[in-house]
């Protein structure tokens, strides 16, 4: 079982405190002042530091795709797996950008993918139908969530010291919409959205694929309410999603800020704070998705997300954008003075 140790009241009153006597009118730093406390009492100092960061990219095939729910056929998963390992895709100028090391997890694409540099952890060759079958076995779920928490664990012996999740399935904002429904107690077309961008015949099939999906894990559990997290995820999940829960999983049991994506990634860090209540207190949101339901997911872990760039591509594209942000907010309290040190007077009154 994974153990993940809460981040302690005090040293977030502690760090607020200390943010206060530095060197700029009280609050001026908007929201960068709340991410550099957090990040102070994750780390247990008033002196952060981020280092090296590194994205794991969860890739993996999705069987609903047969009920024509994405706007890109299946088999650009695989191909992408391709253009990733060649470095011409988004995450990677995004990474080099940003400095972040990208790794990328085969959990589940469809077809055999023998590209260098990948690893090769498939559990299956993409998951069930989940409008007509369970997507995966609770055994497969498991491993799909141990393959994550281990790519993030060698990730951090590596020396990452910030970790995000990123990925790429073919179908999975259909998975991720059944599976947030399912969390959160919400009705299928509160949490389905474009995609790829679908078109109205397309999103009608997905709204029907999703509500059948639902309908169907329903009475197969018994209900939503009281099922288990590993239960929903082997019912609706993707094999992505599961590894992208395991990311969070073992950065915050590592102690370690761990930062989500977009709609997919975050349903994983749904999964992971239902799992182990105490992954929020590590968790940031790198950025709110235009898929609408990502708005739901935030709202639900009570996350502010860093950026708004109207995107909707997932690879973890939004999350490591975020890096320079949160590398910003640790050293804003790490450097600054303090009115006493420098010798600037406070506030009047
Ligand atoms: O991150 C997001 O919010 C996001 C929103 C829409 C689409 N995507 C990406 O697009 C793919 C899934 O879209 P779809 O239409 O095939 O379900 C998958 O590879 C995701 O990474 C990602
Ligand atoms: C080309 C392409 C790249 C992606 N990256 C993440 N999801 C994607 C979906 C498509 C279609």
């Amino acid at each position: 079982m994974v153990e993940v140790k809460p981040v302690s009241k005090e040293w977030l009153e502690r760090a607020r405190a200390y943010h206060d006597q530095l060197t700029k009118p009280a609050g001026s730093l908007g929201f960068l002042e709340e991410l550099g406390v957090r990040l102070a009492a994750i780390a247990q100092t008033l002196k952060p530091r981020l280092g090296p960061g590194a994205v794991v990219v969860c890739v993996a095939d999705h069987g609903v795709v047969a009920e024509g729910v994405s706007a890109y056929p299946a088999e650009v998963t695989a191909q992408m797996v391709w253009n990733f390992v060649r470095g011409g895709a988004a995450i990677n100028q995004v990474a080099r950008a940003c400095g972040a090391v990208v790794r990328v997890l085969d959990v589940g694409v469809a077809s055999a993918v023998e590209a260098p540099g990948v690893v090769d952890r498939k559990v299956r060759p993409g998951s069930g139908n989940i409008a007509r079958e369970p997507a995966m076995t609770l055994a497969e779920a498991e491993a799909a969530l141990q393959a994550g928490m281990e790519m993030a664990r060698e990730a951090i012996r590596e020396g990452a010291t910030l970790l995000a999740a990123g990925d790429m399935g073919i179908g999975n904002t259909t998975a991720a919409a059944a599976l947030s429904a399912a969390l959160l107690g919400l009705p299928a077309e509160a949490v389905t959205g474009r995609g790829t961008g679908v078109d109205e015949a397309g999103y009608a099939r997905k709204l029907g694929a999703v509500r059948a999906a639902l309908a169907r894990a329903e009475s197969r559990l018994g209900g939503f309410s009281r099922a288990e997290p590993l239960a929903l995820l082997a019912e609706l999940g993707g094999l992505e999603i599961a590894a992208a829960a395991g990311v969070f999983l073992a950065g915050a049991e590592a102690g370690l800020p761990v930062v989500a994506d977009g709609f997919p990634v975050t349903a994983g860090a749904l999964l992971a704070v239902r799992m182990v209540p105490e992954v929020r207190d590590y968790l940031f949101a790198g950025h709110r998705s235009v898929e609408p339901g990502h708005a739901r997911q935030l709202e639900a872990l009570g996350l502010r997300p860093i950026l708004e760039l109207d995107m909707r591509l997932g690879e973890g594209t939004g999350a490591v954008l975020s890096f320079p942000v949160l590398r910003a907010a640790a050293e804003v309290i790490s450097g600054m003075a303090t009115f006493a040190e420098a010798g600037v007077s406070g506030r009047e009154g």
